[in-house]
C-alpha cells in the first residue's frame, strides 16, 4: 500500500493511504538518506509503501521513495547530523509586511535564496494590505515588480479584512505548501482563516530522547479543505541553515544564474571582476540594486543585516 506521512514523532508516524484513512506506522529496516546523516529516516511528506500489522490497526513502513526535495534543520549538538523537517513540497510562501512590523528585503531574498538552495518553487505574500496608505500601495507595487519580474508570484492580503484569501486559496489547493514568516506579519491570523478548525489542532509537542536531549519539534502537515496541507513554521529559520558556499551563491539568484555564463572569468564572484556582466546588469538596472545588495551581504555572511 502506498502512503503519505503526515504526521511524526520520530517513532511512529501517521500515514495517510490512497483511500484517505490514516494509519499509525513504524519504520522496518534501514532508510538512509543520500549525501547527509540524518537523525530522523523518515519525514512529513514522505511518500512511502506500508504493509498492514496482523493487527490491521497499525502498519509498517518498509519503503521510502525517492524525494524530489527536502529541508533540514541542522541537529544543535550533534555535529553533521541534520534533521529532514519535511519532503517533496511544492512550494514555498513567504509572508511579509511592509509596517508593522517592516520585513526587510535582505529578509527576503535570504528565504529565497534558501528555497532556490532546496529546488523549492517559492511565492511572496504581503499581508495587511489594509493598513497601506497610497505611498504604501506605490512601495508595494515596486516590490511585486521586482519580484515577479524574476518569477516569484506575488500576493496581496488581508488577513484581518479577509481580502484576497481566494488567491492564497486556489494556490495551495492540492499542493503541498511550507508557509513561513517572521513573528508580528499575520501567519497565524492566516492559516487560521485558511484552516478555520485549525485552532483545535495547535499545541506544543515537544519529546526528550531516550538520551535526555531535548529534540526540537517535528513538523506537522494540516490538511486544507480544498485539498492539499500546508506545513508552518515558526520562521525563516527553518528555511536559513542550509550551508551555501560562495561560489555557488550567484546560482540561487535567478537573474544572475542567467546572466553568468556571459561573465569574463568562469570563477567571476560578481563583486570586481572586470568584464562582470551581472555588475554590469545592475548598474543598468536590469538586475536589482537591493537584489544585488542581498548578494553581497549574503555572500560576505553578514547574518545580521535587517
Ligand atoms: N491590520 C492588520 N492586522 C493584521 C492582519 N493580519 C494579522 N494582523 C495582526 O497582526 C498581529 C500579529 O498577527 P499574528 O497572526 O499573531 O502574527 P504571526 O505572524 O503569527 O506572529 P507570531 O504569532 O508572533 O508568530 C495581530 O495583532 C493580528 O491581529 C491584517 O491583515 N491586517
Ligand atoms: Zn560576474
Amino acid at each position: 500500500m502506498q502512503g503519505l506521512v503526515i504526521k511524526s514523532t520520530g517513532s511512529w508516524y501517521q500515514v495517510e493511504t490512497e483511500d484517505g484513512t490514516v494509519l499509525d506506522c513504524r519504520i522496518k529496516g534501514i532508510f538512509r538518506t543520500k549525501d547527509i546523516k540524518t537523525t530522523n529516516p523518515i519525514a512529513v511528506g514522505d511518500r512511502v509503501e506500508i504493509e498492514l500489522e496482523p493487527d490491521q490497526d497499525t502498519g509498517i513502513i518498509n519503503k521510502l521513495k525517492e524525494r524530489k526535495n527536502y529541508i533540514i534543520r541542522k541537529s544543535v549538538n550533534l555535529s553533521k547530523q541534520a534533521q529532514i523537517i519535511a519532503a517533496n513540497l511544492d512550494q514555498a510562501l513567504l509572508v511579509v509586511t511592509l509596517a508593522s512590523p517592516r520585513t526587510s528585503l535582505g529578509f527576503v531574498d535570504r528565504f529565497l535564496v534558501t528555497a532556490e538552495a532546496y529546488d523549492v518553487p517559492a511565492g511572496i505574500i504581503f499581508n495587511k494590505l489594509d493598513l497601506f496608505s497610497d505611498e504604501g500601495l506605490e512601495i508595494l507595487a515596486e516590490y511585486e515588480e521586482i519580484y515577479t519580474s524574476i518569477g516569484y508570484p506575488c500576493y496581496e492580503v488581508s488577513a484581518l479584512e479577509g481580502t484576497n484569501l481566494e488567491q492564497i486559496t486556489d494556490v495551495l489547493k492540492d499542493k503541498v505548501t511550507l508557509i513561513s514568516g517572521h513573528s508580528g506579519v499575520g501567519k497565524s491570523t492566516l492559516i487560521n482563516k485558511l484552516i478555520p478548525e485549525i485552532e483545535l489542532k495547535t499545541g506544543e509537542v515537544s519529546e526528550w530522547s531516550d538520551k535526555g536531549q531535548h529534540t526540537t519539534t517535528f513538523a506537522e502537515m494540516h490538511p486544507l479543505p480544498q485539498g492539499g496541507y500546508l506545513i508552518d513554521t515558526p520562521g525563516i529559520r527553518e528555511l536559513g541553515v542550509i550551508d551555501i558556499e560562495k561560489q555557488e551563491l550567484g546560482h540561487f539568484f535567478p537573474e544572475m544564474r542567467q546572466l553568468m555564463n556571459q561573465c569574463r572569468f568562469n570563477n567571476c564572484r560578481h563583486i570586481n571582476e572586470p568584464g562582470c556582466a551581472v555588475v554590469e546588469a545592475v548598474n543598468e538596472g536590469s538586475i536589482n540594486l537591493s537584489r544585488y545588495e542581498s548578494y553581497l551581504s549574503i555572500y560576505h555572511g553578514n547574518d545580521t543585516r535587517s
